[in-house]
């Protein structure tokens, strides 16, 4: 099946959780987070705006703002950048209708990627909405950083279409499944 194909469907079947179901599954996907060691030990942790019933982490972001720097995106033409967020409050529409943050840009290098995703495989690779940001923006970090892909289980497919420009990531946590690198 091919990416647009894949895509629509899995985006179909993801709208069909109720807000309760993404609440809970969401929960469950936080609380994994929360415990790995890799996160307790990140300062710098890119995170992003749930839109369309995609894994809600805003509750972690809230929990732990204060101990922690969170970067949201913000999409300018084709290229993406990260800004920090202090507050739920520091927020406005942007781009596609995704909140966007109001805060300076953040300069630094990032310590751990919390990546949306359309769909997922076992073998960490990941695609979007078909905008290329993450994997544009990925390819050019010159530094050490784990890239963590947040999926709901419905949204990981073992036989993924994949181009040359996808990145790998190191890991995915599902609400049922973490899928680690494990070289
Ligand atoms: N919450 C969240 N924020 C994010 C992303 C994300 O996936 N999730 N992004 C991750 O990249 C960037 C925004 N990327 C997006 C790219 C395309 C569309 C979009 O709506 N595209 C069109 C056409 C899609 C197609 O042709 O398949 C559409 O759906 O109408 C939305 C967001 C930055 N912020
Ligand atoms: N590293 C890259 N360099 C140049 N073009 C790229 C790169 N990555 C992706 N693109 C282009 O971006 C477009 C969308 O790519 P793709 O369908 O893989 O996006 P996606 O992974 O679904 O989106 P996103 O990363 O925003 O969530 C394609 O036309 C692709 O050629």
């Amino acid at each position: 099946m091919d990416k647009k194909k894949l895509r629509k469907q899995i985006i179909e079947k993801r709208v069909l959780l109720s807000d309760q179901e993404v609440s809970i599954k969401s929960k469950i996907i936080s609380k994994k987070i929360e415990n790995l060691t890799i996160f307790k030990d990140s300062e710098n942790i890119a995170m992003y705006y749930p839109f369309k019933k995609e894994v809600n982490l805003l509750p972690l972001f809230n929990k732990y703002k204060l101990q922690k720097n969170f970067l949201f995106p913000k999409t300018l033409g084709k290229t993406m950048k990260f800004h920090k967020a202090s507050s739920l409050d520091h927020f406005v529409k942007g781009n596609f209708g995704i909140m966007e943050p109001t805060e300076d840009r953040f300069e630094n290098e990032i310590d751990m990627f919390l990546i949306p995703g359309v769909a997922f495989s076992p073998y960490l690779y990941r695609i979007g909405y078909g905008g290329g940001f993450y994997d544009r923006f990925i390819e050019n970090i010159n530094y050490k950083t784990i890239l963590c892909g947040i999926s709901f289980d419905l949204q990981v497919v073992d036989n993924l279409p994949i181009e040359k420009h996808d990145q790998r990531l190191d890991m995915i946590i599902t609400n049922k499944e973490v899928y680690i690198n494990e070289s």
